[in-house]
C-alpha cells in the first residue's frame, strides 16, 4: 500500500536533508508507528505520504514515494487526498467550519458523498471517536483534545484507504489516547487500510502497533515489531527514545532470568508479570 524507494529530502534553502535514503514498504491492514527524537524526520515522512512534501514544500526530492500505486510526485493533491486522509500537529489550521456537525459534512460534501450516505458516516465517525454528544457544539468551545477527535473524526468519515496521523494524541488523556490508537488499530485491520500514526508516547504506539520505524537525522534507525524494539532500551535511548517503565522493568526481570514473559508495554502487562514471578517464586519456596 505504501511504498518508498531511496526517499531523500531536503527543504528548500537548506544545506542538510530532512530525510535520506528511507526504503519503506507498508503493507495493506497494517498499523505503523513513526517516533524518533525532535527533528528527526518524522513530520517529512508524512509529507511525503499526503504529498505535501513536494507539492506544497518544494525542495529537492530523491527516489520515488508510492501510496496506493499512485507516485505521489505525479499525482496530484486533490487526487491524493482521495486516497491518503491526514491529521496535522496543528489542529487549528486543519478547522474550516464553526460548529462539530458542519466540520464532518465539509468533507463529505467535498468529495462527493451520496446524500443518502452521509447521516450514516457523520454519525459513525463522531462515535468511532467517542464525541457523538459534541455534534452540535461551537468548535471554539471546545478543548484541545475534543478538537483533536473532531479533526480525526472528519478524516474517518471519509474512509481514506491511507490515514496518516501527526501526533494524534498529543492533546489527549491517556484513556482517551488508548481508545483512539485502539480505534486506528481495527480501522486498519478491518477496512485493509494503511494507518501510519507520528507517536512520542512509545509504550502506547507499541500496544496498538503492528510495526515501528524509529528515525534519526532523517534516516530509519531501527524498524521492527514493537515487541522486539523495546527489548533494545539502550539503543531506544541513544536515539532519544525513553521505553516505558513497564518496559524497563520486564526487560530487567528478563535479564536476572527471573521471566521469560513477552516484553511489557503498559502497566497492566507489568502487573501481570510481576504476578507471574511471585508466583514463580512462591511454588519454588
Ligand atoms: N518547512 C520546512 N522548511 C525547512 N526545513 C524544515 C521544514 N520542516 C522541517 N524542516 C527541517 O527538516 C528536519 C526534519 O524536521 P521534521 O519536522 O520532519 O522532524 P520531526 O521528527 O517531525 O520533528 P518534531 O518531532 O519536532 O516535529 C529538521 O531539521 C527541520 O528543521
Amino acid at each position: 500500500m505504501i511504498e518508498m524507494k531511496g526517499f531523500s529530502f531536503r527543504y528548500r534553502g537548506r544545506s542538510d536533508f530532512a530525510v535520506s535514503d528511507v526504503d519503506l514498504s507498508v503493507a495493506a491492514g497494517t498499523f505503523l508507528g513513526i517516533t524518533g527524537a525532535a527533528g528527526s524526520g518524522k513530520s517529512t515522512l508524512t509529507y511525503a505520504l499526503n504529498g505535501v512534501v513536494p507539492h506544497c514544500y518544494p525542495g529537492d526530492f530523491y527516489g520515488s514515494v508510492a501510496v496506493d500505486g499512485n507516485d505521489t510526485c505525479e499525482t496530484r493533491l486533490t487526487d491524493l487526498s482521495r486516497i491518503v486522509g491526514s491529521v496535522c500537529q496543528d489542529i487549528e489550521s486543519q478547522m474550516v467550519t464553526a460548529v462539530v456537525e458542519d466540520e464532518v459534512l465539509f468533507g463529505l460534501e467535498n468529495f462527493g458523498i451520496e446524500p443518502s450516505e452521509i447521516e450514516g458516516r457523520l454519525s459513525e465517525a463522531l462515535l468511532s471517536v467517542g464525541i457523538a454528544d459534541l455534534r452540535h457544539r461551537a468548535i471554539s468551545t471546545l478543548s484541545g483534545g475534543q478538537k483533536q477527535k473532531v479533526a480525526l473524526a472528519s478524516i474517518l468519515a471519509l474512509r481514506p484507504r491511507v490515514l496518516v496521523l501527526d501526533e494524534p494524541t498529543s492533546e489527549l488523556d491517556p484513556v482517551s489516547s488508548r481508545a483512539v490508537f485502539s480505534f486506528l488499530k481495527s480501522y486498519a485491520a478491518e477496512n485493509r487500510a494503511c494507518v501510519v500514526a507520528v507517536e512520542q508516547k512509545i509504550g502506547l504506539l507499541a500496544e496498538f502497533a503492528d510495526d515501528m520505524v524509529v528515525m534519526d537525522e532523517g534516516r530509519v534507525a531501527l524498524h521492527g515489531a514493537p515487541t522486539d524494539l523495546l527489548k533494545r532500551p539502550d539503543r531506544l535511548f541513544d536515539l532519544g527514545v525513553n521505553v516505558p517503565r513497564s518496559t524497563e522493568l520486564s526487560n530487567e526481570l528478563t535479564r536476572r532470568g527471573l521471566y521469560e514473559g513477552p516484553v511489557c508495554r503498559s502497566v497492566e502487562e507489568a502487573v501481570r508479570a510481576a504476578r507471574e514471578v511471585l508466583a514463580c517464586s512462591n511454588s519454588g519456596e
